[in-house]
């Protein structure tokens, strides 16, 4: 069989990151992002081979940027496609695992799109104009949800009454599984063990963050829940916050719930303790240069995080390693560094020259001797999505 070739879109709210795979290959034929979407600054910026290329889009919406980006596509493939894997953020109980795209499976995501507004509806989109391109090719569904409804009710459920379970699917479901999924594999692949074996702590901390306890390839815990606003602190999403917050806020300042939403989605973490943005390179610089609100962004994002991860432990026999991911993850010796300084009680410790020295974008381990491994593993959902897209198309009734 000749290699087969596979498109991976992954719309996200404000960002569409895409990628041109071929079967086997460790590089796509052409990836790139379009990104700052709906504002004046939104462009696109592609890689095929060593070539880069920009282009600007402004006021560009998901479905202007689609417009732009498919046509490349089919300057690159030089086969037709086999399939066009799409990232989805919230399936709900529905997929465990990947899904061959049908009228059936969208009127579920659409089903799932109110606990993941941010994301669904985006998701949405990029299928459907995806779908009205490249009409002859199976188009499949990897949730962010399904890895981690391997997780047992006792970390799934909320104390909350039954019913709300039952009738609403008011329960954790987790976000971020292809990554989390990703990096475990990698890491006992790094570790010499049996692809997916392991007992793994993992720290996906990009714009959204999320933390996962994860053991033989299943995931058993994590900090995301009904929704991907539970947990760690995130560029603008609070995580974790007392639930009576909202009463509180209609009660003192008569708030109503959308604005107390778009509060704890899109003003708070990162961006509402520093006062000064969402981003962790700006912070990082502003934090040499002494602003207090930066350093208190940064050392509160860390310290939740190690709690996060400490708490995770719970769901584990033993520790393998903990890894670290995502564009902070991967890039930040600083964060690391603070984050694992919390959790000596684990007998972990980060050496500081393998840490610095780590080369940007590389797999490595930056533990001190003694220490349990700590791993640096840069994430590649686009890869993995590949990779089950053509699984899905493998497997026996497909
Ligand atoms: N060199 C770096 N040092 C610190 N943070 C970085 C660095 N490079 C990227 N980041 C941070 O990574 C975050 C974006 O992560 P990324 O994984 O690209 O996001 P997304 O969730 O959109 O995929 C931003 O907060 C950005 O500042
Ligand atoms: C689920 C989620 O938070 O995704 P992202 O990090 O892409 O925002
Ligand atoms: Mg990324």
């Amino acid at each position: 069989m000749s290699s087969r070739l596979v498109l991976v879109i992954n719309c996200g709210s404000s960002s569409i990151k895409f990628a041109l795979r071929r079967e086997g290959d460790s590089q796509p034929l052409i990836s790139g992002l379009a990104e700052q979407l709906e504002s004046p600054s939104a462009c696109l910026h592609w890689k095929a081979g060593s070539l880069k290329q920009t282009r600007e889009l402004p006021g560009a919406d998901h479905q202007t940027a689609l417009t732009a980006l498919l046509p490349l596509i089919g300057e690159h493939a030089d086969q037709p496609l086999s399939a066009v894997g799409h990232r989805v953020v919230h399936g709900g109980e529905h997929f465990t695992g990947a899904s061959l795209i049908d009228e059936q499976v969208l009127q579920a995501i659409e089903a799932s799109a109110p606990l993941a507004p941010l994301h669904n509806p985006a998701n949405l989109i990029g299928i459907r104009a995806a779908m009205l391109v490249f009409d002859q090719v199976p188009h499949t569904a990897i949730f962010d949800t399904a890895f981690h409804q391997s997780m047992p009710p006792h970390a799934y459920r909320y104390a909350l009454p039954e019913n709300l379970y039952r009738e609403q699917g008011v329960r954790r479901y987790g976000f971020h599984g292809t990554s989390h999924r990703y990096v475990s594999r990698q890491a006992s692949l790094l570790l010499g063990k049996p692809s997916g074996s392991g007992a793994w702590l993992t720290a996906h901390l990009g714009n959204g963050c999320s933390s996962c306890a994860i053991l033989d390839d299943h995931s058993l815990d994590t900090s995301m829940g009904l929704t991907p606003l539970e947990g760690l602190v995130m560029g603008t999403r609070s995580g974790d916050v007392d639930p009576n917050l909202y009463a509180h806020l209609h009660r003192a300042l008569g708030w109503d719930i959308p604005r107390i939403e778009n509060l704890l989605n899109r003003e708070s973490g990162l961006l509402g303790l520093s006062g000064l943005s969402n981003d962790m390179r700006t912070l990082e610089e502003a934090h040499k240069q002494g602003h207090a609100g930066a350093t208190l962004a940064i050392e509160v994002f860390c310290y939740r995080l190690a709690r996060s991860l400490a708490g995770l432990t719970a769901a584990l026999p033993r520790l393998d390693g903990l890894i670290f991911t995502g564009g902070i993850g991967e890039n930040s010796p600083l964060i690391r560094a603070k984050t694992v300084a919390h959790l000596q009680v684990l007998g972990l410790s980060v050496d500081p020259a393998a840490n610095q020295q780590l080369p940007r974008g590389q797999a490595g381990q930056i533990q001190q001797a003694g220490s349990p491994a700590i791993l640096v593993i840069p994430t590649d959902e686009e890869r993995q999505i590949a990779d089950e897209s053509l699984a899905l198309l493998d497997a026996p009734g497909a």
